[in-house]
């Protein structure tokens, strides 16, 4: 069996965080979206990763993941460009799968029994999970065990019961993506595929997560996401030099990493080669690679790579690769893009 991970998509409601790399590899709690799905799918025992990648800088996905011998995988890269669908994207990997195979959207995290999902005997299985924003999603109709309806970001209310991003399917979805039109938003949708596989009589199973699980589609689920990740992973790990300060439960500081006069309270992710003075590093936050906080205060908050953060005091914040930001009110709430310079 294999697994197809998707890494297209235009990534528009994240886009000040995804100009220079696509959505899936922001990193929560220490490793890129993308990398928590393929370890999932890894620890499942499934070994050949198909990755479909899309048009926002897809050298940076191959360059991170390379063959996937560092993470005890075997991938290969199929290129979609432009995002057409979802089912556009799955139909690419026609002549690279067997029989059965799994999806999964490489921008959601959904910590369900991967091992338990793949057992499938159905044309396809789907994980459905029940949400208050159903409008937000490709929703299904279930009767007894079986699928009978689905309609991609429904219009009116036909059911709570969304789609989370993980699909099962056998080779028989690629007839039916055959004979698919564009939806009104212009893309070959795969909730109209598996429709396609119901009109034909064939049986779509379902399973149901009633644990968390997220589309990191908006800032606001990145941060989530995190103390989810965080909260859940995180374990006392500390590689750097620490000066002065005072460490407190499961803080993760890798290499390299210079803490000093300061206080971190877990759970906390610092990355390599960061250094922190004169801070208070709170509760749900991670803080990534080469990143200077001076004179600074954050709690629940993610900040990406090369961030340099001087006299400022967040929280619920995202802040961008590269971007400076200096001298800030109390417990600000900061969305901030890439490459931004911002003096409160
Ligand atoms: C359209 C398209 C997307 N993608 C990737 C990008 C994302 O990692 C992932 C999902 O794409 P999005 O455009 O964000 O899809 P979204 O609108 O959230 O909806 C999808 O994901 C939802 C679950 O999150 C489902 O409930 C919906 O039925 C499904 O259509 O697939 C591709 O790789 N290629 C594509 O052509």
């Amino acid at each position: 069996m294999e697994a197809v991970i998707l890494h297209g998509g235009q990534g528009t409601r994240l886009r000040p965080l995804t100009h220079t790399g696509p959505k899936q590899l922001i990193r929560v709690a220490g490793k890129p979206v993308s990398q928590w799905v393929l370890e999932q799918i890894r620890d499942a025992g499934i070994r050949d990763v198909i990755i479909i990648l899309g048009d926002n800088n897809p050298s940076r996905v191959v360059e991170y993941y390379g063959d996937g011998s560092r993470f005890g995988i075997k991938i290969t890269y199929v290129y979609q460009g432009k995002a057409r669908g979802l089912a556009d994207a799955v139909y690419r990997v026609k002549d690279l799968v067997s029989d059965k195979f799994i999806v999964y959207l490489g921008d959601n995290i959904v910590p369900y029994d991967l091992s338990k999902f793949s057992k499938f005997n159905s044309s396809a299985s789907i994980l459905l999970a029940k949400v208050d924003n159903p409008n937000r999603f490709g929703v299904a109709v279930i009767r007894g065990n079986k699928v009978v309806k689905l309609i991609e970001k429904p219009k009116e209310f036909i059911s709570d019961l969304a789609l989370v991003g993980v699909y099962g399917f056998t080779k028989e979805i690629f007839e039916v993506i055959e004979s698919l039109r564009p939806s009104w938003r212009g893309e070959l949708e795969i909730t109209d595929a598996i429709q396609g596989l119901i009109d034909r009589g064939k049986e779509v199973e379902f399973q149901i997560v009633d644990g968390w699980w997220k589309d990191t589609g908006t800032p606001k689920d990145i941060l989530e996401a995190n103390s989810f990740l965080l909260d859940r992973y995180a374990i006392r790990s500390i590689n750097g030099e620490i000066k002065d300060s005072s460490i407190d439960g499961r803080v993760m500081i890798e290499a390299d990493s210079v803490i000093e006069n300061s206080i971190i309270r877990g759970p906390v992710y610092i990355g390599y080669g960061s250094k922190v003075k004169n801070s208070y590093i709170g509760p749900f936050t991670s803080i990534g690679h080469n990143c200077t906080v001076e004179n600074s205060e954050i709690e629940y908050s993610v900040i990406l790579d090369n961030v340099r953060l001087r006299g400022v005091s967040i929280m619920d914040s995202l802040i961008g690769n590269n971007s400076i930001v200096e001298k800030g009110g109390k417990w600000q709430k900061l969305i901030i893009g890439e490459n931004s310079s911002v003096i409160l």
